[in-house]
């Protein structure tokens, strides 16, 4: 069963088209993580899901039904990329007062476990710090006791002990039968969390699979070197799936087979340092994917990974 549908939809603001004939399903029970550069929809996206705007063609279905009804958003927990909370209320009475709003919330305690708050809880919202803020945030979003959770860019700003035990609370909500729907820039910790990965780019879906699938696109491994070969040389070299060659003749590669590789450079006796071989990871992915723009798997020079993706990854 899928949670959401999205089919066919486009979404402009003028002369910006944000999302373009943009088809995605997200599945029941799992952990979703929407992955894309800055600008590639996803807030549209989850706006749309969220039925706070409608789409310029196309239709999005969330639990079934139109988001802009009234009974769906009670089923659904919200976490914007930026929230207005009520800075006069202490964490508890904020929290107290989001629960009123629903029929059957979860206990006080309990979202503000889960959020991380119990020494927080006497605090005033406004004097929270960013972090604690995006925590307030999350308690907020779960307080409803939601089948479905949409959560725009949820670590951002949190200290590396909080986004770890974001995750877990993630993964407690997930064991509960929840389903997760959520954006971020943080590759390495949507590789490890989250069941399956869908990726934008200029408003459409350049990707969609577990992380492993999406890791086998590019290739196996990842293998870096430098050495005196042109990127027609590289690129020529068995089992090559994409590779760039940087200054100093830095060259990047992906492959199936890193052995067969090295044997022939060896092989042939070219000089070769600076070697590292490693498992292709979500990022590398994605980088191949979004500097290519489509998903084949023929190898292609990739620009530089230094993306804005790959900070604080
Ligand atoms: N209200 C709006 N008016 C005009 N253009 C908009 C509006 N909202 C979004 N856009 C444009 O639509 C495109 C997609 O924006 P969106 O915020 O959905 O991207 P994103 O993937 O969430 O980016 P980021 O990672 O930077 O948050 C961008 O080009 C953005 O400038």
């Amino acid at each position: 069963m899928n949670v959401v549908e999205m089919q066919g939809v486009s979404r402009t603001y003028g002369p910006v088209t944000a999302l373009r004939d943009l088809s995605l399903q997200v599945r029941a029970g799992e952990l979703t993580a929407l992955l894309g550069p800055n600008g590639a929809g996803k807030t549209t996206a989850i706006s749309l899901m969220l039925g706070l705007s409608r789409p310029t063609s196309g239709t999005v279905r969330v639990l079934g039904e139109d988001p802009r009804h009234s009974a769906v958003r009670a089923r659904i927990g919200a976490m914007p990329q930026e929230s207005a909370l009520p800075g006069a209320l202490t964490v508890r009475e904020a929290v107290t007062l989001f629960a009123s709003f629903h029929a059957a919330p979860l206990g006080v305690g309990q979202a503000l476990a889960l959020a991380g708050l119990e020494d927080r809880a006497n605090r005033r919202a406004g004097r929270l710090s960013g972090g604690e803020r995006r925590r307030l945030a999350f308690a907020l979003a779960l307080i409803g006791n939601p089948e479905l959770l949409l959560i725009d860019e949820p670590t951002t700003g949190m200290d590396a002990a909080s986004r770890q035990a974001f995750w877990e609370a993630l993964g407690e909500l997930r064991g509960q039968g929840r389903s997760v729907l959520l954006t971020t820039h943080y590759l390495e910790e949507a590789e490890r969390a989250a069941d399956r990965v869908l990726v934008l780019h200029g408003g459409q879906l350049l990707a969609g699979g577990t992380p492993e699938a999406l890791r086998a696109q590019v290739g196996g491994a990842r293998v870096s070197f430098r050495a005196g070969l042109t990127l027609a040389e590289v690129r020529a070299l068995p089992g090559v799936r994409s590779a760039q060659v940087g200054e100093g003749g830095h060259t990047e590669l992906h492959t199936d087979t890193p052995e067969r590789l090295l044997a022939e450079l060896v092989g042939r006796d070219v000089p070769f340092r600076d070697l590292e071989v490693r498992r292709a990871t979500l990022e590398d992915a994605f980088l191949t994917l979004t500097a290519t723009g489509h998903s084949s798997q023929t190898a292609s020079p990739s620009p530089s990974p230094a993306s804005p993706l790959s900070q604080g990854a």
